[in-house]
């Protein structure tokens, strides 16, 4: 979808043209009530198939047989919605560096248009986790009669000291790579991989790398399977991603607090109407389950769920069983459609 004019962004700045990259999986059913809207996390695209296999896709809670499933990529990032490799004029140079700084709200301002062109009235369902989590949450409270079910894992209502903290050690590794500063489409990568694998720390566990990363030569003196697991992650996502749009996508995360300009994010949480449930993860250091409790503190009526996982942050990507249970548990009262 294309949206000539651009989009106004929350810090004044006109970002235009814009280009939002999204897939529908399945088929809207005559009633018009069996949507399920993703938005996606840091590193993620629109093909929700390929990356949440196990909750969607055929067999799964959220088979696209029964549920019309829209996903799209947000602003900022390098899988076709406008982002700072595309200029979104064919004629104009990329904005790489100078890509403006684009808020959770911003992105939900996209979501919100793609909606409104698809003649979408209601959703059934709003899922997501992390990043995806926290525009889910925004659009919950600017939209709150289109939703009828919310779902955000491992998020939180304002991203906390600890998580852009994170955050900008991974900016420091990339702005640390010369090549980032050039502007070309490579640049930043090994900068990037420096900060994915910083990352990584975040998103999984002590118990996770102890169990999958162990070493069973105890003369070892280097060349540890920690360390190969580590440049691995790194080069992989080098190799599908583009060290502009990481800084972005962070700067984003960043920015995300519900109650800017709305009082309070407990304030802010009430205005949402959404049927909600809010899924933690007790290994999850980077919004550990305090954050999940608060928001269902105050969103009224939530329902709290825990899940027990050695994952880390990224369970929420990994343990889909467990998910699907905790969903099949959520929807059996209200029956779904
Ligand atoms: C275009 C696309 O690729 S779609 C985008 C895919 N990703 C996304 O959308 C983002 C969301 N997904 C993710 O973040 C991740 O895929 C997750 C969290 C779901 C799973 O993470 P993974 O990295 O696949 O799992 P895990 O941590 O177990 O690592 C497995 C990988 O590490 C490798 N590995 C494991 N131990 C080591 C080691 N000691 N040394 C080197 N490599 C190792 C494995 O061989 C495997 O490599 P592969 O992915 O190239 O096959
Ligand atoms: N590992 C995921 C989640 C980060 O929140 C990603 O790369 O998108």
């Amino acid at each position: 979808m294309n949206l000539p004019a651009g989009l106004v962004l929350e810090s004044g700045a006109t970002l235009a043209p814009v280009q939002i990259a999204y897939h529908t999986f399945g088929t809207l059913n005559p009633a018009r009530d069996n949507v399920v809207w993703v938005c996606h996390a840091l590193t993620a695209n629109a093909d929700v198939l390929s990356w949440w296999a196990g909750l969607f896709g055929p067999g799964d809670y959220f088979d696209p047989a029964d549920w019309f499933i829209v996903c799209a990529n947000i602003l900022g990032s390098c899988y076709g919605s406008t982002g700072p490799l595309t200029s979104g004029d064919a004629t104009a140079e990329p904005l790489y560096q100078q890509f403006p700084l684009v808020t959770i709200r911003d992105m939900v301002a996209a979501h919100e248009a793609l909606r409104q062109e698809l003649g979408l009235e209601r959703i059934h369902t709003l899922i997501g986790g992390s990043l995806g989590g926290q525009q889910a949450l925004e659009w919950a409270i600017l939209r709150p009669t289109v939703f009828t079910n919310l779902v955000v894992l491992a998020t939180n209502a304002q991203h906390s000291p600890w998580g852009i903290a994170f955050n900008e050690a991974q900016r420091l590794a990339i702005f640390a790579d010369p090549t980032y500063h050039e502007g070309t489409p490579a640049g930043g990568q090994r900068g990037m991989k420096a900060a994915r694998a910083t990352a990584l720390l975040s998103y999984r566990s002590y118990d996770a790398y102890g169990r999958t990363q162990a070493e069973t030569d105890p003369d070892r003196l280097d060349g540890f399977r920690a360390s190969s697991y580590q440049q691995h992650q790194g080069d992989k996502l080098v190799a599908r991603f583009n060290a502009y749009s990481y800084v972005a996508l962070s700067r984003t995360m960043d920015t995300h607090h519900v109650g800017r300009g709305r009082g309070s994010a407990a304030l802010a949480l009430a205005f949402i109407k959404a049927r909600t449930l809010v899924i933690s993860i007790s290994s999850d250091v980077l919004f550990p389950p305090d954050e999940q409790l608060f928001l269902a503190r105050h969103i009224p009526g939530a329902t709290y769920a825990a899940m027990d996982s050695e994952y880390g942050h990224d369970g929420f990507l990994i343990e889909t069983a467990q998910i699907t249970q905790l969903l099949e548990k959520f929807y059996v009262p209200s029956l779904v459609h």
